[in-house]
């Protein structure tokens, strides 16, 4: 399994820093939407060009214009970029014929869906999307109770590839993998941690175990 670090803060410099000190244990470098609204498209090149060994993923959460949308990023430097996977299918289509047209990959974004999860995963995943992010936002996560085990049973019981999103942590990392994801996605875990290196290395390890 893979991991991919969401780096979820504000301005390009503190995203070059945290990109710089988690690299080497991560294998996607994801610039978070916050990110991209505050620094813009640009921010996407800068990263690819200090890190043109991994993986970019723009994390644009497109909900129209799929196709304008996606090509921005792929344009940018992005080896992948999101779409929402709630938005209309030709918004989807859109932004995997930009996939195709730069040989590059779509995700569709499944937060904010939880009843029928199951159902619209399957269904997004015929779009020809590379996987399906099964995903609980932060403000999901900050409702009492929340738990990553809903989104890991969706994943088992879904059957396509997809990956995990939604305070995915050192404790959880190990049944994210055991539940098939090919690729967990970690923001907190990582950048607010004292070492954010150190924090990636142990996340990594869990990952691949
Ligand atoms: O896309 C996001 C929020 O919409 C985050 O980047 C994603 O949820 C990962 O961060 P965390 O591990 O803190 O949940």
């Amino acid at each position: 399994m893979r991991l991919q670090v969401a780096l979820d803060v504000l301005d390009l410099p503190s995203a070059l820093t945290l990109a710089g000190q988690v690299a080497d244990h991560v294998d996607i470098l994801e610039l978070g939407t916050p990110l991209v609204k505050a620094a813009g498209i640009a921010a996407v090149s800068a990263i690819k060009a200090a890190h043109p060994d991994k993986l970019v993923f723009a994390d644009l959460k497109t909900a129209d214009a799929g196709e304008l949308e996606a090509a921005l990023a792929f344009e940018a430097g992005a080896d992948l970029v999101t779409v929402m996977g709630t938005v209309d299918d030709d918004t989807i289509r859109g932004a995997v014929a930009a996939g195709t047209k730069y040989g590059k990959q779509v995700v569709a974004d499944m937060i904010g869906v939880v009843e029928g999860r199951v159902a619209r995963i399957r269904e997004v995943s015929k779009l020809g999307v590379a996987f399906v992010e099964i995903h609980a936002g932060l403000d999901e996560q900050a409702r009492p109770g929340y738990s990553i085990d809903q989104l890991l049973a969706d994943g088992r019981a879904a059957g396509v590839p997809f990956s995990i999103a939604g305070g995915v942590k050192v404790d959880t990392i190990g049944s994210v993998r055991e539940a098939g994801a090919v690729v967990a996605v970690a923001g907190g875990a990582i950048y607010n941690a004292a070492d954010p290196g150190a924090a990636a290395a142990e996340l990594k390890k869990h990952a691949t175990r």
